[in-house]
């Protein structure tokens, strides 16, 4: 026997099922006070024709439940407090249900750690399937991975690159994201209308920035976050707070902005939403009210307040609902009542399948049932498309780090300072161990600088990149090679420029041949002791860690480095290698004497700068992996 909750639903969603099947008509069944502004707005809000997928679609979900493993600790008597290895699991939310089908807002609303974002997460698909239960379905097909692509999801936290400009950021989705058949005129022309639709054209050439470089403001931020998203013209758009930070009036702004989208485009929206304005509330038309991980309300917006009263709670008319929702379900007894009533509605059926069939049944719209495109590619971009625009993109991000006033400073200090130190050195026997140092010395330089200007690279990056890979971007390959090629002229000015004026400075072997064998050394080693900083920072992911880790592996190679051991760095050898046509006679030790001395004339001069190549390939190589290993987390 059907609930009397359950017939209402239905009785309402009769008219709904008029309107959507009515298919075109959506703009005028949804009636919204646009303002002049507003109305303007709109003009821009027309979707590029080569561009758009032009699929309406609704999204159905119930029976959802998602659960984690954690591992149980047993306290057995006093001495022992291990872990036995037995697993339980937690439960986060359990049987969640609801509906939202094209031109609506789903409000998903609830206290703080009730399960709202992990519902987004698991409609998305970025949950692990093996903890999911429950159907997700779009018009009525299973969601796959391909139908995945049509959802855009605005998740909590706005990461973005902070050296880049609005308009860079949008071009460069623009162009990953958008199909390859689509003439870069078109993807920039979108890319247009987004920035003039989300009023974003006062600061599109300002920098996004981040907590230490000043940028764009709060609401700027947000509105680039939903501007991101909306580039692909998607036609489910999820977004997690998208007003937190945001004062009244600009939140209330905002919403109508995505409240026009769903309208004018058929857009089906789910948002999550903290404390909205009565306004902002307004604007909703269904509303998924959750608790302890559990629904306490699923239907109309407009309903909400008299299924309260209805349940003994009653909202006072000059209340606004929203807060008063929120209030009530802090008191745990109030909250427990709640979900059991819903839970006693919605029977015979828990998983909530029933309310959600009633939202939209059988639709006469062909549009809704079939989905007519999908891109056939799995990466909208070529390969060579995303190594070009990728490394453009951390060309730019990067270069604002690494020729940084600071290195530079650093670099100029530290030539200063050798070149005082062991300036115009004789050569003579006396010398030679001062020789050993200095080279000892910048090749140790060579490792650290490098090193710990890369470790960086990767954790900071790591929240865009896990964003920009979950929403099917590029291919983990084509960002790690970018990186690879748009740091290398970056890294390499630096010893460059140092040897410049060290080399001579301090008296090494005056000719061109020695110079160049020298500096191709010193880019060698910086290439080697880049390549550490890649596979420390990919590996620990933390920039504290990797420090850490960074500064035990370079006084590590130090003391196997050859000052101490007489296995010398590679740049000694070449050193020695380059003087060894000297005769002790005219007063100058043979360079060859030297490296005899020294045990170190077994391999050729090339052949060490070879082993810094095969190192340098290996070591990056082991930190693709360790990328790969840490991005599937
Ligand atoms: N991987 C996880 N491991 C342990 N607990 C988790 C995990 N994911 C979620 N939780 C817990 O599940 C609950 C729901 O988290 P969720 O982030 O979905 O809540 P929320 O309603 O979005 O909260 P808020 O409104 O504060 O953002 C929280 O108590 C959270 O600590």
């Amino acid at each position: 026997m059907e609930s009397a909750f359950i017939k209402s639903i239905q009785d309402k969603k009769i008219k709904d099922s008029v309107s959507f099947s009515s298919g075109d008509d959506i703009n005028d069944e949804i009636r919204i006070e646009f303002d002049e502004k507003s109305i303007k707005r709109t003009d821009f809000v027309q979707s590029n024709a080569a561009v758009s997928r032009k699929h309406p679609m609704y999204m159905e979900f119930y029976g959802i439940s998602y659960s984690i493993p954690i591992s149980q600790k047993k306290v057995v008597g006093k001495q022992s407090n291990k872990e036995t290895g037995k697993n339980s699991r937690k439960l986060i939310i359990q049987n969640i249900h609801g509906f939202a089908g094209p031109g609506e807002i789903l409000a998903v609303m609830g206290p703080s750690g009730c399960g709202k974002t992990t519902l987004l997460n698991a409609l998305s698909g970025r949950v692990d399937a093996k903890d999911l239960e429950g159907s997700i379905k779009m018009n009525g097909h299973q969601s796959t991975k391909d139908l995945k692509r049509f959802i855009a999801y605005c998740t909590q936290d706005d990461v973005f690159f902070p050296y880049l400009t609005v308009r860079e950021t949008l071009s460069y989705t623009s162009r990953l994201r958008l199909p390859r058949e689509v003439p870069t005129s078109a993807k920039l022309e979108q890319m247009e209308n987004v920035i003039q639709a989300l009023d974003l054209s006062k600061c599109s050439n300002t920098k996004i920035g981040d907590a230490r470089v000043r940028g764009i403001s709060g609401g700027e931020r947000k509105r680039v976050s939903i501007a991101n998203e909306l580039l692909t013209d998607p036609s489910i758009i999820l977004l997690d707070e998208p007003t937190s930070g945001l004062d009244s009036s600009l939140a209330s702004e905002l919403v109508k902005i995505l409240k026009e989208f769903a309208v004018k485009q058929k857009k089906t929206i789910i948002m999550v939403v903290h404390q909205p304005s009565s306004q902002v509330f307004e604007l909703f038309d269904r509303l998924l009210l959750m608790a302890d991980g559990q629904v306490v309300y699923f239907g109309d917006r407009a309903n909400i307040v008299d299924y309260l009263a209805n349940e003994g709670f009653v909202c006072h008319p000059n209340f606004n609902p929203a807060d008063y929702m929120l209030e009530i379900l802090n008191d745990t007894t109030v909250k427990q009542k709640l979900i059991s009533a819903y839970t006693q509605n919605i029977q015979p059926d828990s998983s909530g399948k029933l309310v959600v069939e009633r939202c939209f049944k059988s639709p006469t719209n062909p549009d809704y049932s079939i989905i007519k495109e999908s891109s056939k590619h799995k990466w909208e971009a070529t390969f060579l498309q995303q190594l070009m625009i990728l490394t453009e993109r951390s060309f730019k991000q990067r270069s604002k780090v690494l020729l940084s006033k600071l290195n530079f400073s650093q670099i100029f200090l530290m030539a200063i300072l050798i070149s005082l130190a062991w300036f115009q050195l004789p050569y003579i026997e006396a010398n030679l161990t001062d020789r050993c140092g200095l080279i000892f010395f910048t090749t140790s330089f060579w490792g650290f600088f490098p090193s710990t200007n890369t470790l960086s690279a990767f954790p900071l990056d790591f929240n865009v990149l896990r964003k920009e890979r979950q929403s099917r971007s590029y291919r983990l390959l084509t960002y790690f090679l970018s990186k690879q090629i748009s740091e290398f002229p970056l890294i390499i000015i630096f010893p460059v420029l140092f040897n410049l004026v060290t080399y001579w400075a301090t008296g090494l072997v005056p000719d061109a041949s020695s110079f160049l064998a020298y500096v191709a050394t010193a880019i060698l080693s910086t290439l080697t002791a880049q390549s550490i900083g890649y596979l420390v920072g990919a590996t620990f992911m933390d920039i504290q860690s990797a420090i850490m880790a960074n500064t035990v592996t370079m006084l590590g190679s130090m003391i196997v480095g050859g000052f101490y051991t007489r296995t010398l760095p590679s740049g000694l050898i070449c050193e020695y290698s380059q003087c060894s046509n000297g005769s002790s006679s005219d007063g100058y030790i043979p360079g060859a004497a030297v490296l005899d001395h020294l045990n170190l004339n077994e391999l050729p001069w090339y052949a060490n700068l070879l082993i810094l190549i095969g190192f340098s390939l290996i070591i990056r190589s082991l930190a693709y992996f360790s990328l790969k290993r840490n991005s599937k987390k």
